[in-house]
C-alpha cells in the first residue's frame, strides 16, 4: 500500500523558490497500478522521484507499506526517463543492475534469458547503451526492472521512445509481468491510451504546480484483448475530454 498525504514540493533554484507540486493526496492498493498524466512540467516526474527517495526533501508524508520510503530496505524499481543505464557497463551487465546491489546470491538467469527474449534484446547482450537506440535503451530499463521483481516499480514514460507496434508488445511484456508478480506500479504516461491501457487507477494532474484534478478507477483495466473493444475507445475519449477540460483552466 502507497500512501500519500498532502505532499508538497518545492524546488529551489538561484535563490527563487518554485512550486512543483501541491497538496497531492493518493492511495494505492498493493498490486495496483496507476498511470499519471499531466501536461509537461506539471511535476509528474518530481512525483516519481519523491516515491523513488531520491527527493528527501519535501512537506507531507509518502509511505510505502506503512514505512516512509527507503530505497536502501524497499526494492523500488525506478526506471527515469533517460533510462539509468550505465555506459560503462554493457547490456547483460546493465540489467543485472539492480539485482547485483540488492541481492548478490540471486542469479535467475531463466527468467533473464526468457526476459532477453521477450523484449527483443537476444544477441545484443554484449552492446554497450551508446551502441544502442533509444528504443533499445529503454528496453534494457524495462528487463533491469523486471527482473528485480521490485516491490514498486516506478516507471516515467517508459515505452515513448518505442514504434506504435513494439510499444504494444512491450505493454502485453509489462502486463504479463504483472500478473505474475502483482508488483505495485506508478507510471508516468503522455499517452490517453497507454493510461487507459495500462492503470487500474488514472490520475489526472493539473498545470504546475501539479494538483490531483481527477483519480479514475478504470473498470477496464486487465480485461483482455480491450484495445480492440468500443468501451476503450469511448472511455480513452471521455478521458482525453475531461482532460482538455481540466488543462484549459
Ligand atoms: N532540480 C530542479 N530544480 C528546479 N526546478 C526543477 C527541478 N526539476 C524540475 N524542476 C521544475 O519543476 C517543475 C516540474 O518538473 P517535472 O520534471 O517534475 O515535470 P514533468 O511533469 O515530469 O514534465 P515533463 O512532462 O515535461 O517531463 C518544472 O517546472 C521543472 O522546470
Amino acid at each position: 500500500m502507497i500512501r500519500i498525504k498532502d505532499l508538497n514540493v518545492t524546488y529551489k533554484s538561484q535563490g527563487d523558490c518554485y512550486a512543483a507540486l501541491r497538496h497531492i493526496n493518493l492511495e494505492l492498493s498493493a498490486g495496483e497500478t496507476c498511470a499519471i498524466i499531466g501536461p509537461s512540467g506539471c511535476g509528474k516526474s518530481t512525483l516519481l522521484k519523491v516515491l523513488a527517495g531520491i527527493i528527501k526533501d519535501f512537506g507531507g508524508s509518502v509511505e510505502i507499506n506503512g514505512q516512509p520510503v527507503m530505497p536502501n530496505k524497499q526494492k523500488i524499481g525506478f526506471i527515469p526517463q533517460n533510462y539509468g543505464l550505465l555506459p560503462w557497463k554493457n547490456v547483460y551487465e546493465n540489467i543485472r543492475l539492480g539485482i547485483k546491489i540488492k541481492n548478490k546470491n540471486s542469479d535467475d538467469k531463466e527468467t533473464l534469458a526468457s526476459l532477453l527474449q521477450q523484449l527483443g534484446l537476444a544477441g545484443l547482450e554484449s552492446r554497450y547503451p551508446g551502441e544502442l537506440s533509444g528504443g533499445q535503451q529503454q528496453r534494457v530499463a524495462l528487463a533491469r526492472s523486471f527482473l528485480l521483481k521490485p516491490d514498486l516499480l516506478l516507471m516515467d514514460e517508459p515505452f515513448s521512445a518505442l514504434d506504435a507496434m513494439t510499444r504494444e508488445e512491450i505493454q502485453n511484456v509489462f502486463l504479463t509481468a504483472w500478473r505474475k508478480h502483482s508488483v505495485s506500479t506508478v507510471l508516468v504516461t503522455h499517452d490517453v491510451e497507454e493510461a487507459v491501457y495500462l492503470g487500474r487507477k488514472i490520475v489526472i494532474l493539473s498545470a504546475s504546480p501539479g494538483t490531483v484534478s481527477k483519480i479514475i478507477d478504470n473498470p477496464l483495466f486487465g480485461v483482455d484483448d480491450i484495445r480492440n473493444h468500443q468501451d476503450f475507445f469511448q472511455l480513452s475519449l471521455t478521458l482525453r475530454r475531461m482532460i482538455k477540460e481540466d488543462w484549459s483552466k
